[in-house]
């Protein structure tokens, strides 16, 4: 079967996504959504400060209350601020009904007034003392807020009251600033016109409204939505279960190879692969080659999809083929002309439980893996189908007579003099020192993207030491692919993008 079909038929073996299930929200993360994501909530759900500094209301100056924190991110902020008043502001806060706009911490000065009375004590600004509870007065001018250390810096310490610790929140500073206490200037030519800096309600999203479609994944950024938005729990497609069945006697699982064995390369890099699909792995077994515990395992497992490795062909000890015969499965594919990995297959063991079979050799199964896996796994947990990328490749790609070639490539911007070293005499394929090195290249890069790809070496089908070094793999049609055409990439799921 051509290698498109095979992906097609794999993208098709389902009827549908898996049933969804209401998951707590840590727990979401790499599922999709099985129904969009609609507000709960207005987001911000109130008018609030983007900016630490006062809100004020109508013209300045202000009349203002020195001392205390103001309105703070989680007050409620319901006292109404009057004409011609100011009140300290933090960013996030909710912003009193009455208020113009925020003047920022950074754009206003807070002048104070003569004392009034001998019970000032000239210390304070004429707060009364009895004002401006838990300020820790005396101290002119270094307060906490913009205003209070711009004075300092400004050599205004005499002229600025203290502006409050932390402690003593003040009632009344939201309404009522007691008369002559101090005043709020712009400074620098700042004005406030109605709505500055306050972030209004419904800004982001109304209650209601459609953030993200059915079928998004859910990323760590997708989970802050949602609890922006008011969730404590989505509800998302099942991750399909997976069960990977390391086949082979002549694996080994710790130490060097030796007397003709060699280590198992698959069972460590399979599970964490598939989890990057989206699957959940519910257990990387090792059975050697043997039919009735091949069987066994096909048989009694209750995996939505089960992956084997190797024994696909048709050797004395490939055992996969009778067994799906011998469990009356349908099988979907059988072969795919591609290299390498053409004994992959994928096979139906009963409605909504599939196997693939990957074939032994390493670089085969990672052919196996992005040819039937993916599609699959996509399908059962209601992925759109992976967007094709397009890089221009940074030289030729010799191609297979009939079959497609899937070739590890590491994508690069700079000149294309500089990719054939990419290719030949250097560990993983790379040129050394390639990756990061030089200044980014303003022409010589492909049709438009910037980037090239460029193929690695150490690509045979018993290797990963190319694929180990790539962030994708080139589609190369039968026939070969010439040095600057475009290649569909199948871009790794560690692909941060090319490198220079
Ligand atoms: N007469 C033919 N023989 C073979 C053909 C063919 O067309 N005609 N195709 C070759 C190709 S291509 C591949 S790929 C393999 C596929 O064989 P199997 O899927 O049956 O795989 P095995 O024979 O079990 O193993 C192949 C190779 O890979 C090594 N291997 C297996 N498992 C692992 C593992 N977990 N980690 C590392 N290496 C593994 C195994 O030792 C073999 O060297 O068939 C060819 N033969
Ligand atoms: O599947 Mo084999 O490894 O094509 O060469």
């Amino acid at each position: 079967m051509p290698w498109s079909e095979a992906r097609a038929t794999a993208a098709r073996a389902v009827r549908g996504p898996l049933a969804p299930e209401v998951r707590q929200l840590p727990d979401a993360l790499g599922t999709v959504l099985a129904e969009p994501l609609t507000a709960l909530t207005d987001l911000p759900s109130f008018d609030s400060s983007a900016m630490d500094g006062w809100a004020v209301s109508g013209p300045g100056p202000w009349r203002i209350a020195t001392g205390g924190h103001g309105v703070l991110a989680g007050d409620d902020g319901l006292v109404p601020l009057e004409d011609g008043h100011a009140v300290r502001i933090a960013t996030g806060a909710r912003v009193p009904p009455g208020t113009t706009g925020v003047l920022r911490s950074e754009y206003g000065e807070i002048r104070r007034r003569p004392a009034r009375g001998p019970e000032d004590g000239g210390h304070t600004g004429g707060n009364g003392g009895g004002h401006t509870g838990g300020n820790g007065g005396g101290h002119t001018g270094t307060g906490s807020d913009g205003a209070g250390s711009r004075g300092g810096r400004d050599g205004r310490d005499g002229t600025n009251p203290p502006t409050g610790g932390p402690h003593g929140p003040e009632h009344g500073t939201t309404g009522a600033p007691a008369p002559g206490d101090a005043s709020l200037h712009t400074t620098g030519g700042h004005t406030v016109v109605p709505g500055q800096d306050i972030r209004p309600r419904g800004q982001e999203c109304r209650s209601g409204d459609r953030l993200l479609a059915a079928g998004t994944a859910v990323t760590p950024a997708v989970l802050g939505l949602a609890a922006a938005a008011g969730y404590d729990e989505l509800r998302t497609v099942r991750r399909p279960r997976v069960e990977v069945l390391v086949l082979g006697d002549e694996l080994l699982h710790s130490g060097l190879p030796r007397d003709g064995r060699i280590r198992d390369a698959l069972g460590p890099m399979l599970g964490p692969w598939l989890e990057t699909l989206g699957a959940e792995v519910t257990g990387t077994y090792r059975l050697g080659d043997d039919a009735e515990v091949l069987h066994t395992a096909v048989t009694a497992s209750d995996a939505d999809v089960i992956v084997t490795t190797g024994g696909t062909a048709a050797g004395p000890v490939d055992h996969v083929h009778p067994v799906l015969r011998r469990s009356g499965a349908e099988v979907l594919v059988d072969g795919v002309a591609v290299r390498p990995g053409h004994p992959m297959l994928l096979a139906r063991l009963a409605p909504g439980r599939h196997l693939v079979g990957l074939p032994g050799n390493p670089l085969a199964a990672v052919s196996g893996l992005l040819t039937l896996v993916e599609p699959l796994l996509r399908a059962l947990s209601g992925r759109a189908p992976r967007a094709a990328a397009y890089v221009p490749l940074a030289e030729g790609a010799p191609g297979h007579p009939r079959d497609t070639r899937l070739v590890p490539v590491v994508r690069r911007t700079g000149t294309p003099a500089a990719s054939p070293s990419g290719r030949s005499g250097h560990p993983g394929g790379r040129a050394p020192g390639s990756r990061g090195a030089g200044a980014r290249s303003s022409g010589n890069t492909g049709a438009g993207t910037g980037h090239r790809a460029v193929p690695l070496r150490f690509n045979g089908p018993a290797m990963l030491r190319g694929i180990a070094a790539a962030d994708g793999l080139a589609v190369v049609p039968p026939g070969g692919a010439e040095d600057g055409s475009m290649a569909e990439i199948l871009e790794l799921p560690w692909f941060e993008g090319e490198t220079e």
